[in-house]
């Protein structure tokens, strides 16, 4: 373990730094308390573990735990456990320093074998956290992303756009929204088989993500329905944008099963006014999507009324 000492006494640094050096660690030293949490916010994702003692010059032991702990929020992975050392051994110190944040609390003199020991408890501490953290990553990665395509889901395509609206009203930049339908594709699901239509919606979510300029968000909003933002985009240059997109889908026939399927989409576009609903965008949007289907497939309409 990287470990970080902090003691103000240099005769109990030097031997604390000996003796975790012979059980194998990386030490770094500080002081002080004000040199602690200063070390802490520059180099704290490098550490596993803190050994602070509790009476130190400019912050105490207890007032820098506290600073750190704040600094790491509740589920922030660089959390590491925190072992006070201290001469007294009062419980309200002990209890004193357990609130403030640190994980355990050890005496002075120190016993060696008693903090070799505390170190392993420290290590599958620290060891579990991790995992959580880990974990909690992967469960939101699949809370947001459609497992079929890999795109972001409904709900986090939305939150997404949600956060370009509110930036959209604020620096007064445009911002406009487009819904992808694939053309029948009740016919290809008939054709090749539900598995077939899933190859096709895989597809098509990699073609759109490899055509994408920097910027532009696709999801799956629903079973063969994409949605598109584009920021900083006009009407107008949307339109071009998703005329684009739905030529290149239709110009380069895809090979399922030795058979060429020809896929098309129809698309609805619309400009955010900085005025309505997201649910009022997505519907002006599908508006022109409709018109788009009623005028043969394939094509792009652009919703100027709203
Ligand atoms: N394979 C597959 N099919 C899906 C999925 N989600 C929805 N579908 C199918 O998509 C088809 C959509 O059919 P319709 O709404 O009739 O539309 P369409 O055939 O594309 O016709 P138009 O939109 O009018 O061009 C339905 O048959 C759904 O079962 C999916 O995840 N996988």
């Amino acid at each position: 373990m990287k470990i970080l000492i902090a003691e103000d006494a240099p005769s109990d640094r030097l031997l604390l730094k000996l003796h975790l050096e012979k059980l194998c660690h990386d030490v770094v030293e500080v002081s002080n308390g004000e040199e602690l949490v200063e070390y802490f916010k520059s180099y704290g994702v490098d550490l596993d573990l803190l050994v602070v003692d509790l009476n130190m010059p400019y912050k105490t032991g207890v007032e820098a735990v506290v600073e750190i702990r704040e600094l790491q929020g509740n589920y922030d992975a660089s959390w590491i456990p925190i072992i006070i050392l201290s001469g007294s051994d009062s419980d309200d110190d002990i209890f004193r320093c357990i609130e403030a944040g640190a994980d355990d609390y050890l005496t002075k003199p120190i016993q060696h074998k008693v903090l070799a020991a505390k170190l392993l408890a420290m290590m599958r501490l620290a060891d579990m956290r991790k995992r959580l953290v880990s974990a909690n990553t992967s469960l939101e990665a699949l809370s947001t992303t459609d497992y079929l395509t890999s795109l972001p889901n409904r709900r986090a395509f939305e939150k997404d756009l949600s956060a370009e609206m509110a930036k959209s009203l604020r620096y007064g930049q445009s911002l406009s929204v487009a819904v992808f339908d694939i053309d029948h594709f009740k016919q290809i699901n008939d054709t090749y088989g539900h598995e077939g239509g899933d190859v096709v919606l895989k597809e098509i979510a990699r073609r759109f993500n490899r055509f994408k300029r920097a910027g532009d968000v696709f999801g799956r909003i629903g079973g063969e329905e994409f949605g598109l933002f584009l920021p900083y985009t006009t009407a107008q240059e949307a339109f071009t944008a998703c005329e684009r997109y739905r030529m290149l889908l239709s110009e380069d026939k895809y090979s399922y099963e030795s058979q060429l399927i020809n896929l098309t989409v129809s698309v609805g576009v619309c400009a955010y006014h900085n005025e309505e609903t997201q649910l009022e965008l997505i519907k002006c949007a599908d508006q022109a999507l409709y018109q788009a289907k009623h005028q043969g497939r394939d094509r792009v309409v652009l919703n100027c009324t709203g």
